[in-house]
């Protein structure tokens, strides 16, 4: 079979590209780690990789806004690549800083295919502080989201200080009615958390922690799916453990942040884009 090809994006402060990229090979992915300046230099092609992946940290030290200079290199520099790349079929994945960029971009929920301006924000969270934490949560079936089929909960982690999701009223509700809020903070129990503090981490509105664009191809989240690779890395793994030999089950293959860089290799197969 021939490979699918992801690029995870690096430099100016992205930090999480290693884990990023050891999930897209456990998920079956030829992943290579490419600083930006080699697609801005055209050294590399998004043209060649079927997947991107914008992932989490400080780029430029959040100075202007959490992903905003990023974001103005990309659009200002690779604009065009990076809507004809979505255009022909590709995959862009942004996590944390790496959403904060495609909200920034215009490219999320980039409700005008083609146009790169803002339409919703990422800011501050209400707090006050960066959070570090678990959270749960739960999956909109009817979302047209490629990375996230089939999925309904998980537990992930955030980490970050501006990851309240913001918009108006009427693009809250363009968003909700065409199904791009792809995945929500949640209680314990399933329900959307409704606001409350610490399961909804940062304040977002309707409790969205991630959305993608109309194709369903673009998504960009808040929580950490590369920082659930391992079943280990849940906080509650022990009691999963004695869950599991007390009930005689196996353990866990993996994490379940894993599975939707699966979807997103599936889909790239199916596609015949190979
Ligand atoms: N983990 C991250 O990517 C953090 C994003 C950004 N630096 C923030 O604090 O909001």
């Amino acid at each position: 079979m021939t490979e699918v090809r992801a690029l995870v994006l690096t430099g100016f402060g992205l930090n999480c590209d290693w884990e990023t990229a050891h999930v897209l090979a456990l998920a079956g992915a030829r992943a290579e780690r490419v600083h930006l300046n080699q697609l801005i230099s055209k050294a590399k092609s998004l043209a060649d990789y079927h997947i991107l992946v914008i992932g989490g940290g400080f780029s430029w030290a959040d100075e202007h806004g959490a992903g905003v200079i990023l974001a103005m290199r990309l659009k200002y520099r690779l604009g065009e690549a990076l809507l004809s790349f979505i255009e022909k079929g590709g995959l862009v994945l942004g996590i944390c800083n790496g959403f904060q960029v495609l909200v920034n971009t215009g490219l999320l929920p980039g409700f005008e295919t083609g146009r790169l301006s803002r339409q919703v924000a990422l800011i501050n969270n209400d707090c006050g502080r960066f959070r570090d934490q678990w959270v749960h949560c739960v999956f909109e079936t009817a979302s047209p989201c490629v990375f996230t089929r089939g999925l309904k909960a998980m537990d992930l982690p955030v980490r970050h200080g501006e990851g309240k999701f913001f918009a108006e009223p009427e693009v809250l509700e363009r968003l909700e009615s065409t199904h791009q809020v792809v995945l929500r903070y949640a209680l314990a129990d399933g329900r959307p958390a409704g606001g409350a503090f610490p399961e909804n981490p940062n304040g977002s509105l309707h409790d969205i922690a991630g959305i993608c664009d109309p194709t369903g191809r673009v998504l960009g989240l808040m929580p950490h799916p590369e920082a659930f690779h391992h079943w280990t890395n849940h906080p509650d793994w022990t009691w999963e453990k004695e869950r599991c030999r007390r009930r005689g089950l196996p353990r866990p293959r993996e994490g379940a942040g894993v599975q939707l860089f699966r979807n997103a290799v599936d889909y790239v197969r199916n596609q015949g884009a190979l």
